[in-house]
């Protein structure tokens, strides 16, 4: 026997999935492929390119390569979906549903066929309908589709936090339930600096500006960029849960499942807390919700079951 390399396709060469190719091989977790449509194949080549070449000064052995052709992603261990059309200011996430529906399709076919026996992170928006199209496309077990949203919404929270207390961010947790929109559910109630409940330290105006300026969170750094989406963070997220499932680390951590029966929920991808090792989802994690929570997740599954019929 012998022990091989990780390798990771990153499926969209843009904003998102350049910085998640940076950030996987800075931690040196596998070899990447980088791929885009024909017509951005130089680009990505060139992207591919000037990353390895970081590799000496940062002293990353990752070998990353940019393409357009999917035979390039045959037999990868875990793939990253950022394929797509990000929002522009003015625009909601739900506003991409019809034109990346169609972008997710043909990505998820061809994920089916070259890399059959993959883990696949979906990224694209709207993120919860987007998992659930790779899901339906590729007929993978449910514990290998997975989406992004809680880690990044939960990162949010834990900025302001950290910001109106001025403490670090390192004594920061929380927990950030729901779907990725307006509708999300940031639990305040499983939220602690330095082990002391929040609502111990903050007043309730003060929370309450932090859970909306959350909720906003991807929103304000639209209207701030002018042009795109946020893709630091959001990338740093991502592989956040990537090394949680190719180390099988075993992290609780926020993320889109595929939900038969959990929460009271069924056939809908939605952001729960949940174990990510080297199986994917491993289990989902059932908290006891208050009446006020519960009606907060279920107004939030609501808006993702609306999308969802929308694919209909
Ligand atoms: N779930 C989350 O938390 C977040 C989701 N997003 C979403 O991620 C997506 C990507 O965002 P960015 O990277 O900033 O956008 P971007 O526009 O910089 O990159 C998207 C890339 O996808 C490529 N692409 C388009 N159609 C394709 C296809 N059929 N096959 C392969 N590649 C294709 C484009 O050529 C482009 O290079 C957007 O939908 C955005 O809304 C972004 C940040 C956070
Ligand atoms: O806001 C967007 O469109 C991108 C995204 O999902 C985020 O940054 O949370």
């Amino acid at each position: 026997m012998s022990f091989k390399r990780i390798k990771f396709a990153i499926i969209g060469a843009g904003h998102t999935g350049t910085t998640i190719a940076l950030m996987l091989a800075q931690r040196e977790l596998g070899d990447i492929v980088l791929l885009d449509i024909p017509s951005q194949e130089n680009p990505t080549k060139g992207k591919a390119l000037d990353l390895l070449q970081a590799g000496p000064v940062q002293k990353y052995n990752s070998i990353i390569k940019g393409s357009s052709n999917y035979e390039d992603i045959k037999d990868a261990d875990l793939v990253i979906i950022t394929a797509g059309v990000a929002r522009k200011p003015g625009m909601s996430r739900e506003d991409l549903v019809s034109i990346n529906t169609k972008i997710i399709k043909e990505v998820s076919e061809n994920i089916a066929y070259y890399s059959p026996n993959s883990y696949v992170l979906v990224l694209s928006n709207p993120v919860d309908a987007m998992t659930y199209v790779c899901y339906k496309t590729t007929r993978f077990p449910k514990n290998r589709v997975i989406g992004q949203s809680g880690v990044l919404d939960t990162a949010r929270f834990n900025t302001f936090v950290a910001q109106e207390l001025n403490v670090s961010i390192e004594d920061i947790s929380s927990f950030v339930l729901g779907g990725h929109g307006d509708t999300m559910v940031p639990l305040v109630r499983f939220s602690y600096a330095g082990g002391i409940p929040l609502e111990r330290i903050l007043s309730k105006e003060k929370i309450d500006k932090i859970v909306e300026r959350t909720r906003n969170g991807g929103g304000e750094i639209v209207q701030l960029l002018g042009q795109g989406s946020a893709y630091y963070a959001p990338a740093a997220a991502i592989v956040e849960m990537a090394e949680a499932i190719v180390k099988d680390k075993k992290r609780i951590l926020p993320s889109i499942a595929y939900l038969e029966g959990e929460y009271g929920y069924q056939d809908i991808y939605l952001g729960v807390p949940a174990v990510l090792g080297g199986n994917g989802i491993e289990s989902i994690i059932e908290l006891p919700l208050t009446p006020e929570e519960k009606e907060g997740l279920d107004v939030s599954a609501q808006a993702v079951k609306s999308l969802l019929r929308l694919l209909d």
